[in-house]
């Protein structure tokens, strides 16, 4: 598959451009378009596409096959993870996943981290520090160039790179799902002066409709829906040039 993800990077910049007509538009992407300054700014490109839609890349790479296969794995492994989550330690119905995040709701996105010039005190990152807007997240890591981090009580932890496994985390959506019981990771990506790094995550979301609900007592969050999650999250990007993200919809939310 990583050979098929090199193929697709390769391409001149405006063929990639250019695949944003074949997909639903921003697909393909790259730095960030809002960023105001250095430590806004991602050192990375991405083809960022609705599973539906990942046989399309046969335009760019000729054969997509791997690509498929693994989306359709993940795929599966996701709807098998969040029920045996839901069911098991939240005794909630694991339907709800089957009834809300079908595969036209799910993205898969590759990322491309080229290597860096800038010092590291210029503080550029690969991905600057978010928690993922879903309910789950499975990536496949490079497998030999690290860069990933989990942040956590203020300090980063590196995910070393491992072949042989593939990372869960948890997203927003599940945090405020659980009430709290899982908890969204904080994680960033770090760039390398020397070498490329590569990296393919499978975003298991919802429909834009579906309403997120704890149904625990006190709830932490309103009840909100995910398209107003994702409008809000854009909003604050565009604002404020971070996303705020769950804090938005505590139930004694502090922001207006
Ligand atoms: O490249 C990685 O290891 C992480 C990617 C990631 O966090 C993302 O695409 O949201
Ligand atoms: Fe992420």
């Amino acid at each position: 598959m990583r050979r098929e993800q090199v193929k697709a990077f390769k391409q001149p910049f405006d063929r990639k451009k250019e695949e944003d007509d074949k997909f639903s538009a921003g697909t393909y992407r790259w730095g960030t378009p809002t960023a105001t300054c250095l430590n806004q700014l991602a050192w990375s490109e991405a083809f960022h596409i609705p599973l539906l839609e990942v046989e399309n890349l046969t335009s760019i790479v000729s054969c997509s096959s791997a690509i498929e296969q693994f989306a359709t794995t993940v795929a599966d492994l996701a709807q098998k993870l969040a029920g045996i989550l839901a069911e098991k330690y939240l005794g909630r119905k694991s339907t709800f996943f089957q009834d809300n995040c079908a595969p036209s709701t799910c993205y898969l996105r590759m990322n491309r981290y080229p290597p860096c010039p800038m010092p590291p005190a210029a503080a550029v990152f690969g991905l600057m520090p978010h928690t993922d807007s879903d309910f789950l997240t499975i990536l496949y890591q490079d497998d030999q160039v690290g860069g990933l981090q989990l942040v956590k009580d203020g300090k980063c932890f590196a995910v070393k790179p491992n072949p042989q496994a593939l990372i869960v985390n948890i997203g927003d959506l599940f945090q405020a799902w659980s009430n709290g019981v899982y908890k969204s990771v904080e994680h960033r990506v770090v760039t390398n002066p020397h070498v490329e790094r590569f990296s393919t995550a499978y975003f298991f979301c919802p429909s834009y409709d579906t309403e997120i609900e704890s149904r625990c007592e006190p709830s932490i969050y309103r009840k909100f829906s995910f398209k107003e999650y994702r409008q809000q999250v854009q909003e604050d990007v565009g604002k404020l040039g971070r996303k705020v993200g769950l804090s938005r919809f505590t139930v004694n939310a502090i922001y207006s």
